[in-house]
């Protein structure tokens, strides 16, 4: 048995500060777009292409061009078609590079998934089976050096794991049945001591599996903002064909119906290509940057969502403490002596397999208290028996029945003095001091009562004491300045809730709140129009996480955690959410940034063409005075658009890929300064580059 009273590890000390992001294989070298060369060709299929309506039409003119260019070859007809097929297979690129970096992280993840036998607990009796064997519901054994088979919750004993396959940080961390702390995850290593596991996965359906698919981006869907910006782009496409298409007759009129090939030409260099090209990669970068510290995020809409969190709850215990409340002093109350006072908890926790219960077992061990079990179990009920009452957050209580008719309850003050009071006793006064003492210290008071046919009485309080984990308050401080709030919501009582609230440094906290009350919050938040972000581990947080926009389960928490909930923080960290909000910001900047700059690029684009188209028609000698960059002539003009608008995605994909950079301060700030920077730059990069392009472009012999 590891000592208990031994620092917890579990999701605990490792330093909630700028953790190290997992490194991002190869970058956008040359190199590593030639690489997904391959993927981008596969994604020509119409069908997938269809899906993104910009490209999708650049596809049907590229179609369009081949055939003009077969029926009637030049070198201007190839070269532009060449081009145009060029634009698409970009496009695709950006969206490849995106997903090579996943792939090749879900490759190394496989490869974590070997084969294991599982050994089957079924009537006292071991029996080994293959892990994809195992149903929801069966129970493992996993003693140390053995993988767990699959997901589960620890139901008996407590060992040490090495979750580094999943998390990526090779430091153990303790798993144990009862607490806020039982979820296990498969494809982990169990270093020592024996645990039963009830496994909670259907196969092929794991936390591994889940990963996998998800850093693949196997089922990944436009979010909403996706879906709203796709339909823009999809009716500037719309305006701009029409407006191609009518252009024709004006044209007829003047004598010089324009050829198949420039319409063609004309229509993607108006069309928002670079945003539709880049959107999808955006959008698959940031679940990147997420997963690459440690966070797995099951949908971008949560990502989005996250830019612009208002509110952030945190629960007590676990996230903002270390989350090991262990039994740290008995304090008896009045006449009563510290060993019926010890006496009366331990049976109380005879049957409580929380860590809190086991830790008032091992107290008394340590002090060598008469009522302390000789080893192993928490206590021995004396061959009396009885009804064990378990712990529940509604009740804040637990404790036992006992067949004699003596009942014993420890939990909460108020919870505790209601049964007292119920059970026509009276809470003794001289409690209040105590529990009062505890709570000041941040500590968590438990008051143990009895009643045995007469009145009931209270014993006296057993103080649980945790720890907040270090270096959170410079983080608070951290969201603050990013203007968002923090609230601690805790099922202890208020004056434990202000002494943790104080030295962890959160703007707010709720203290005695049930997972209704967490719940409640949560909607309140919502009702007032903001973005709520919360983040937990427990079963009883499971509802919130739901209801949160974003729900941070950590990793160490339960399986109901991390299932309710739309990331997970692999690092346990609750801090993390500083991060997530920075990724989320950034996206929605990268994804503004880049809309501006894409469509001021088309408008510059336009006055390349369009005098390139007229000049030489008797009568329109006036358009050529558009012709403000003096390009070489109609052809090399329309060629060099074509070429720039297919380089400029090329050009733009580590950007699309890095995200813009992101600073804390004013967000609007940035928003201003991010729409004039890529507005100008989108309005001016044309004309310098369609120029640059020209002088290359007119010496091809045979265009001109
Ligand atoms: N094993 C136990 N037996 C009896 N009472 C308990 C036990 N564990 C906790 N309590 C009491 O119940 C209260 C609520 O505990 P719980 O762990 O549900 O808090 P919570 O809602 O998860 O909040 P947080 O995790 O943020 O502290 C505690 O403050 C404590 O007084
Ligand atoms: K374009
Ligand atoms: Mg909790």
């Amino acid at each position: 048995m590891p000592d208990p009273t031994a620092p917890p590890r579990a999701g605990g000390p490792r330093r909630p500060s700028d953790a190290h992001p997992r490194p991002a294989p190869s970058l956008f070298g040359p190199r590593a777009l030639a690489a997904q060369l391959p993927s981008a060709l596969r994604k020509l299929d119409p069908r997938t292409m269809v899906r993104t309506p910009v490209m999708f039409v650049v596809l049907v003119g590229s179609v369009l061009t081949t055939v003009s260019a077969l029926l009637e070859p030049s070198v201007f007809a190839w070269v532009t078609t060449l081009w145009l097929w060029a634009t698409v297979l970009f496009a695709n690129l950006a969206e490849a590079v995106a997903e090579g970096r996943g792939r090749a992280q879900a490759d190394a993840l496989r490869r974590t998934r070997t084969e294991t036998t599982a050994r089957l607990l079924r009537g006292g009796t071991e029996t080994p089976v293959p892990a994809a064997r195992l149903a929801v519901g069966d129970l493992v054994v996993c003693e140390a050096g053995d993988v767990i088979p699959s997901d589960g919750d620890v139901v008996e004993g407590v060992a040490s794991v090495d979750e580094s396959a999943v998390t990526g940080e090779s430091a153990p961390v303790i798993r144990e049945s009862g607490g806020d702390r039982c979820a296990v995850t498969g494809g982990t290593r169990v270093l020592s001591d024996r645990i039963v596991v009830r496994i909670t996965a259907e196969p092929g359906a794991t936390f591994l599996d889940r990963m996998i698919a998800l850093v693949e981006g196997a089922d990944r869907q436009k979010t909403p903002n996706e879906i709203a910006l796709s339909a823009l782009l999809a009716s500037l496409t719309i305006i701009f064909l029409l407006a191609v298409v009518t252009l024709q007759p004006f044209a007829a009129y003047a004598g010089q119906p324009q050829p198949v090939l420039v319409l063609v030409a004309l229509l993607v260099c108006l069309i928002p290509t670079t945003i539709g090209a880049l959107l999808s990669a955006i959008g698959i970068a940031g679940m990147d940057r997420l997963v690459r510290r440690n966070v797995l995020a099951m949908s971008g809409r949560a990502v989005e969502a996250a830019g612009n969190i208002d509110t952030l709850l945190l629960d007590k215990t676990g996230t903002i403490t270390l989350g090991n409340r262990q039994a740290h002093e008995l304090l008896p109350v009045g006449s009563v002596a510290e060993a019926e006072l010890a006496s009366a908890a331990l049976l109380a926790s005879a049957a409580d397999e929380t860590p809190e219960g086991r830790s008032i077992g091992a107290l008394c061990r340590t002090r060598r208290l008469p009522a302390a079990p000789p080893s192993g179990g928490v206590a021995t009920l004396d061959g009396a028996g009885g009804t064990p009452v378990p712990f529940s957050a509604e009740t804040r209580m637990s404790g036992m029945d006992l067949a004699g008719g003596r009942r014993i309850r420890k939990g909460a003050g108020s919870a505790v003095r209601r049964w007292v009071e119920e059970n026509g006793g009276r809470y003794d006064p001289a409690v209040v001091p105590l529990v009062d003492a505890v709570s000041a210290q941040g500590g968590t008071p438990l008051v143990v009562a009895e009643a045995d046919g007469a009145a009931a009485r209270v014993l006296g309080v057993v103080h649980l004491k945790d720890v907040v984990k270090p270096g959170l308050r410079e983080r608070f401080d951290r969201l603050r300045a990013m203007g968002i709030r923090t609230v601690m919501v805790t099922g202890d009582n208020p004056r434990t809730a202000r002494a943790i609230a104080e030295e962890a440094g959160v703007d707010d906290f709720l203290a005695e709140a049930t997972p209704q009350d967490k719940l409640d919050l949560i909607r309140r938040e919502q009702e007032g129009g903001r973005l709520v972000a919360m983040t937990g581990d427990g079963t009883n947080d499971a509802p919130a996480l739901a209801q949160a926009d974003v729900g941070v389960a950590m990793n160490s928490g339960t399986s109901a955690a991390k299932e309710a909930g739309n990331m997970v923080d692999l690092d346990s960290d609750p801090t993390k959410l500083i991060e997530i909000v920075e990724i989320g910001k950034q996206l929605l900047i990268t994804r503004g940034a880049l809309t501006t700059f894409s469509v001021a690029n088309d408008v510059a684009k336009y006055f390349a063409i369009i005098p390139a188209m007229f000049s030489g028609i008797a009568g329109y000698e006036g358009l050529a005075r558009l012709n403000v960059m003096g390009l070489a002539g109609p052809e090399s003009a329309i060629l060099s658009a074509v070429v720039f608008n297919a380089l400029i995605i090329v050009a733009l994909i580590p950007l699309a890929l890095r995200g813009v950079a992101y600073r804390a301060a004013g967000a609007a700030r940035m928003l201003r300064r991010n729409l004039l920077v890529y507005g100008a730059g989108g309005l001016v990069a044309p004309f310098a580059g369609i120029a640059l392009i020209d002088l290359v472009v007119s010496r091809i012999p045979g265009l001109v």
